[in-house]
């Protein structure tokens, strides 16, 4: 078929790169028709080694240059993605299963980093302190040196564009490794960035597994590691880092809470359940997946999300129309099913959905469809209420006050995000404070532009991606003090 993936997909020294053994090669397949997309070729020591080199070798080239210079060839990036949007969307639809309509905003989200970014660039600068006697003191904002980026499967190149543009807008240079399930479109950002006029090596591409991440982790020449994934692997990756003392970002999972007052606007409401829920199938990390529903207004808030999601048009996500596409492979779908059955034994009553969808087009019969599942009577003690399920599965539990309804939100291990709905708007605020999570969105839920950090709280990680903090994530700090007089010496 014309889609599949003859080419390289390794990429460093500024080009693809063949895979040196392919003994451990592992099938990629396409979620939306279950066939075989190409071989995912992990890479080993002596390509790890050689990725890191080349990014070093980069580094050094770029780590020289004013960030204007910088800024001109991110930009030059950012517009060849935007040129080119139309087809990497595609090939992340075909590699993801998501839609075709969100993978573009994805591709959108990326170049627009990259272009946030370029901006920032320029304006990085240290601070001139006066001292006694004539003496001064001044900071340089200087770069990490080669910092890793581990991706998850959920948004491929829109995790690499996140991690590389605040990398390079403070001179960094980047090994990236995708996750095995995704590995298609990390190599055309490289290939974007070298057209750009990187220098040879600044973005680079390894595939492979967790073997491959370990390597990355353990190398010696690696300065940080940032990290999306789950909370068992990101508390690994915190591990290896610590053995050679490596910054680290943790951008990892969550079970994030929506609480919806009865005076809010209930249309609103519905919708942004919806978006809290059901994008990329579900698998978003920072979804408002525990859904506190405020008793007064249950019935018809429950009525109202069930006829949406039973409206939510699922099927070929190469098609503009569709809005759920397939999960990401068949282990992962039957673990979703598996949720949605223990949580029924559990005592929660599936108002829709939940069940494997097999679309009427024979080439889609072999793809890992689940339907939009809506799952009423849960108890905060339900597996489904406290576990991340990562798919199209919303539990709906109710409250009574808003002192109780903070205590649960906040009784969880995770901390990413939150949401809350609304018209009072000195307890939307006061909510806001009291819900213990990196974000809070007020009367909508997963709006995150580039200029906004994101990131989480207690064991959903630490560090930030996007805004202008991110760049003291991705810099360190040189202190120059500058004796102006003769030193008065103690000895
Ligand atoms: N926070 C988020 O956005 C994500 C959360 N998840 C959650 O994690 C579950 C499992 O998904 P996976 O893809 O298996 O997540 P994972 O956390 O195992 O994988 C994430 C990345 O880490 C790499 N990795 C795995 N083991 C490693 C190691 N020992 N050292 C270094 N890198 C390593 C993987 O190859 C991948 O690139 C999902 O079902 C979901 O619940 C998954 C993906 C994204
Ligand atoms: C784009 N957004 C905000 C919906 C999710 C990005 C975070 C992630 O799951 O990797």
């Amino acid at each position: 078929m014309s889609t599949e993936i003859k080419e390289a997909l390794n990429f460093w020294g500024g080009a693809r790169v063949q895979p040196k053994d392919t003994k451990n090669a592992e099938p990629v397949y396409e979620p939306a028709t279950g066939r075989v997309l190409c071989d995912m070729i992990p890479c080993g020591e002596v390509e790890v080694d050689e990725a890191i080199k080349s990014a070093h070798s980069a580094y050094l080239k770029w780590s020289k240059l004013s960030g204007l210079e910088r800024a001109r060839i991110m930009l030059e990036a950012a517009r060849i993605i935007r040129e080119r949007r139309d087809g990497i969307a595609r090939l992340e639809v075909i590699n993801n299963g998501k839609s075709i309509t969100e993978a573009e905003v994805d591709i959108d989200v990326a170049w627009q980093c990259i272009e946030y970014y370029a901006g920032i660039a320029p304006t990085l600068a240290g601070q001139h302190i006066q001292l006694p006697g004539g003496s001064f003191a001044y900071t340089r904002r200087e770069p990490l040196g080669v910092c890793v980026g581990i991706g998850a499967w959920n948004y491929p190149f829109q995790i690499a564009a996140w991690k590389s543009a605040p990398a390079f807008a403070c001179g960094n240079a980047m090994v990236f490794k995708p996750s095995p399930m995704t590995p298609l479109t990390a190599v055309i950002l490289a290939e974007i960035y070298k057209e750009a006029g990187v220098p040879d090596g600044l973005f680079n591409v390894v595939q492979g597994g967790a073997e491959t991440g370990t390597l990355l982790c353990h190398h010696p020449m690696v300065a940080k590691v940032s990290f999306t994934g789950s909370v068992p692997t990101g508390k690994k990756v915190m591990e290896m880092s610590a053995k050679s003392v490596k910054q680290v970002t943790l951008e990892l999972g969550g079970k994030s809470p929506l609480i919806i007052f009865k005076d809010c606007e209930l249309e609103n409401a519905v919708k942004g359940a919806l978006m809290a829920n059901f994008l990329t199938q579900g698998e978003v990390c920072c979804n408002g997946t525990r859904v506190f529903v405020q008793r007064e207004i249950m019935k018809p808030f429950v009525e109202e999300v069930v006829k949406r999601t039973k409206a939510i048009v699922i099927g070929d996500p190469l098609l503009e129309g569709t809005r759920m596409g397939a999960l990401i492979s068949k282990p992962h779908m039957e673990k979703v099913l598996g949720f949605i059955s223990q949580a029924q034994q559990q005592g929660a009553k599936v108002l829709c959905g939940g069940e494997p969808y097999v679309p009427s087009d024979p080439k889609l019969k072999g793809g890992y469809y689940v339907s939009p599942c809506v799952l009423d009577n849960c108890r905060d003690d339900m597996t489904c209420v406290k576990e991340e399920i990562f798919g199209p599965v919303m539990s709906i539990l109710p409250f009574d006050t808003e002192e109780e309804v903070l205590q649960r939100a906040n009784n969880t291990t995770f901390g990413l995000a939150s949401g809350v709905f609304t018209r009072d708007i000195a307890r939307a605020h006061r909510v806001a404070e009291n819900l213990q999570a990196g974000t809070c969105f007020i009367n909508n839920y997963n709006v995150s532009p580039v200029e906004v950090p994101f990131g989480g709280y207690k064991m959903s990680g630490f560090g930030r991606e996007n805004g202008v903090v991110t760049i003291e994530y991705y810099s360190q700090l040189k202190t120059v003090v500058v004796e102006m007089g003769d030193v008065e010496s103690l000895f």
